[in-house]
Order: C-alpha cells, then sequence, then structure tokens
C-alpha cells in the first residue's frame, strides 16, 4: 500500500513534492483476529486504515479482502457500485464520539442511516435493528428517539460502534476508537469491542498511539515510523523481545503499572522526520541511539527474522534491546 499526498505550491498550485504517508506497506489481518497498528502522530496510521478502506484513494498498491461468500475480492479493482456492497463487510469507527455524530440526528436514524443508503431496511423493520443494535453495544434501545448531545462520551462512541455494526461487518477499522475517552471509559469500550469479536468472529485493525491499549487487545501488532512499517510480530514477542530500536523506544516511554519496578525512558533526539523529505538510509537513523553508517546510507530492508517477526532495521540481529517492563 502507498499513500502519496501532493503538496502543491504556487498561483497555478503545481505538485512541487509529495507527503509519503504510507509508503510500501503490507500487512494482513486474519479472521477474528485484531491487529493493533501504533507509532507517533503523523506516521500515518489513520492513512493506512482510511486507504485499506478506499475512503481515501490509495497512490498504488492491492487490498484483497475474503467477503463473506468466501471469495477473495480485489478491493482496488472495484468500481463505485462494487465498492459500495463491499464497504458493507468494512466499516470504521473513528476517534472522537463529539464530532463524528450529527447533532441533527436522533439516534435512530444516525444507527440507521447505513441500513437506509444500502436499502437494507426501513420503517418498523429499521426500528427493529437499530433497536437490536442499541442492545447489542449496551445502550438502551427506547432512547432511540434521543439526539447524541443527550448522552455521555462512552454512550457516543457505543453508537458510532453500533452504527459501524449495522451492515453486519467482518472488518472494523478502529481509529484512535478510545482515545477520547476517561480511562475508566476506555476499559469499557475496549472490552465491547472484544465481546463483539467474540459474538460476531469480527477482524480489526486497531489504530492507537497509545501501547497500553494496543497491548491489551491485539494479537498482532505493527509499528509505523514516517509511513514505513518498522517491526510488526505478534504482541507477546513484540513486548518482550522488541528488535526495533524505535519500538524499544515506545515501549520505554509506556506506563508501568508496579511503581517498584524500574525502568529507564529512552529520551529520544529531535522530531519525527518530515514524510515529505524524509532522511537518507534509515528514516530513523537521526534519532536512533545505535545508528551505524551503514544506517545513514542505506534503507533496511523489512526482513523476517523468526517466525513471524519482521523488521527493517541494519543492526537487528545485533542489539540487545529492552522490552517492555514488567509485563
Ligand atoms: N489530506 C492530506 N494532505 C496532505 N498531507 C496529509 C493529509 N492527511 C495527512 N497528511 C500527512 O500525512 C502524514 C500521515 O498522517 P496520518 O494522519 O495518517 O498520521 P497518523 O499516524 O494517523 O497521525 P495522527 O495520530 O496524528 O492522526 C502526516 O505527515 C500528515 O501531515
Amino acid at each position: 500500500m502507498k499513500k502519496y499526498y501532493p503538496i502543491k505550491r504556487g498561483f497555478l498550485k503545481k505538485t512541487v513534492a509529495y507527503v509519503k504517508a504510507v509508503d510500501d506497506v503490507s500487512l494482513y489481518v486474519n479472521e477474528g483476529e485484531t491487529f493493533g497498528l501504533v507509532g507517533e502522530s503523523g506516521c500515518g496510521k489513520s492513512t493506512l486504515g482510511k486507504s485499506l478502506l478506499r475512503a481515501i484513494e490509495p497512490s498504488g498498491g492491492s487490498i484483497r479482502f475474503r467477503d463473506r461468500h468466501d471469495e477473495l475480492v480485489d478491493v482496488m479493482d472495484l468500481d463505485y457500485k462494487g465498492l459500495r456492497d463491499i464497504r458493507r463487510n468494512m466499516q470504521m469507527v473513528f476517534q472522537d464520539p463529539y464530532s463524528s455524530l450529527n447533532p441533527r440526528m436522533t439516534v435512530l436514524n444516525i444507527i440507521g442511516e447505513p441500513l437506509i443508503c444500502n436499502k437494507i431496511a426501513r420503517g418498523e423493520e429499521l426500528r427493529e435493528r437499530v433497536k437490536y443494535l442499541m442492545e447489542v453495544v449496551g445502550l438502551n434501545s427506547r432512547h432511540l428517539e434521543r439526539y447524541p448531545h443527550a448522552f455521555s462520551g462512552g454512550q457516543r462512541q457505543r453508537i458510532g460502534i453500533a452504527r459501524a455494526l449495522a451492515t453486519n461487518p467482518k472488518f472494523l477499522v478502529c481509529d484512535e476508537a478510545v482515545s477520547a475517552l476517561d480511562v475508566s471509559i476506555q476499559a469499557q469500550i475496549i472490552n465491547l469491542f472484544q465481546d463483539l469479536q467474540n459474538e460476531f468472529n469480527l477482524s480489526y485493525l486497531f489504530i492507537s498511539h497509545d501501547l497500553g491499549v494496543i497491548q491489551h487487545i491485539s494479537d498482532r501488532v505493527g509499528v509505523m515510523y514516517v509511513g514505513k512499517m518498522v517491526e510488526m510480530a505478534s504482541t507477546e514477542e513484540l513486548f518482550a523481545n522488541p528488535k526495533h530500536p524505535y519500538t524499544e523506544a515506545l515501549l520505554s516511554a509506556k506506563p508501568i503499572p508496579n511503581p517498584r519496578l524500574k525502568k529507564e525512558r529512552i529520551i529520544l533526539r529531535g522530531e519525527v522526520a518530515n514524510p515529505a523529505n524524509p532522511p537518507s538510509g534509515c528514516y530513523f537513523h537521526p534519532r536512533c541511539p545505535y545508528a551505524q553508517e551503514i544506517c545513514k546510507q542505506q534503507a533496511p530492508e523489512f526482513k523476517e527474522i523468526s517466525s513471524g517477526h519482521h523488521v527493517a532495521c541494519h543492526l537487528a540481529n545485533e542489539l540487545e534491546l529492552k522490552g517492555a517492563v514488567g509485563i
């Protein structure tokens, strides 16, 4: 997958450069699995999530999706109608439960909208389906004529989840879906995601900058840096045995529940690289505490170093990195 945003300048809006927001990233999500995508702000997580659903048009790559008839669909090949059909299978849950719900629509219309648009239900059938969805996500179905402002942040996120579930999808992209919520509410919504996954055999691409959330919910994790995937492994392996210095630095910044366990935080030098003008070689080298000459000159390959564990670092086999403390 690639997504390059053009940078346009001048009166004629000429393209002068590209922001390589997602640059040659590959991943798969198994049925019933949660793939956690983590990385600092601006590294391309949202762009990747939206590109997978073709909510924004990728610049290149391929997307293969096994639909409910067990057929492998090439999503990049679909026309407008094909895309509308496949979107019933693939939905998105957004970050902000305040701005993503139309304040002038009732819950019935918000949750029912995908059913109306896809001509799946209307009238009494629609009402019944919305009531069912409200109960599935833990809302009182008698409140279906209420407006979003009558609900708390956590309840609004439940409305957003019910809307995403309306067309009975197989795959959800959850983009910072719990980040705007208080910690206690976050835990409830994460539990809801897990219950729904078990009940409906859902697959998630779960995007978050919060490693605690990612560790809790994911089966496998991908770490992105400046539009590239730099490490990918099972959750257990990634947290216990990171192989990329960037992952190590992220893990060192993760709060630990036990205050008696001491840990050293790795403070990275400088800022995240600019994806419109990235450094030479490994994009992480100007901030990497272990960087060598080769890192400045050559981009590392994204290689499998043990079963299911991929990393893009020249020094992956040499460094003894620290995993998360207290896991
Ligand atoms: N529409 C756009 N036009 C130009 N550049 C964009 C556009 N959307 C995003 N970008 C740039 O693409 C890069 C990746 O952004 P993206 O939002 O995907 O990152 P992210 O990891 O999801 O960050 P965040 O968590 O802050 O949303 C950033 O440098 C961003 O400025």
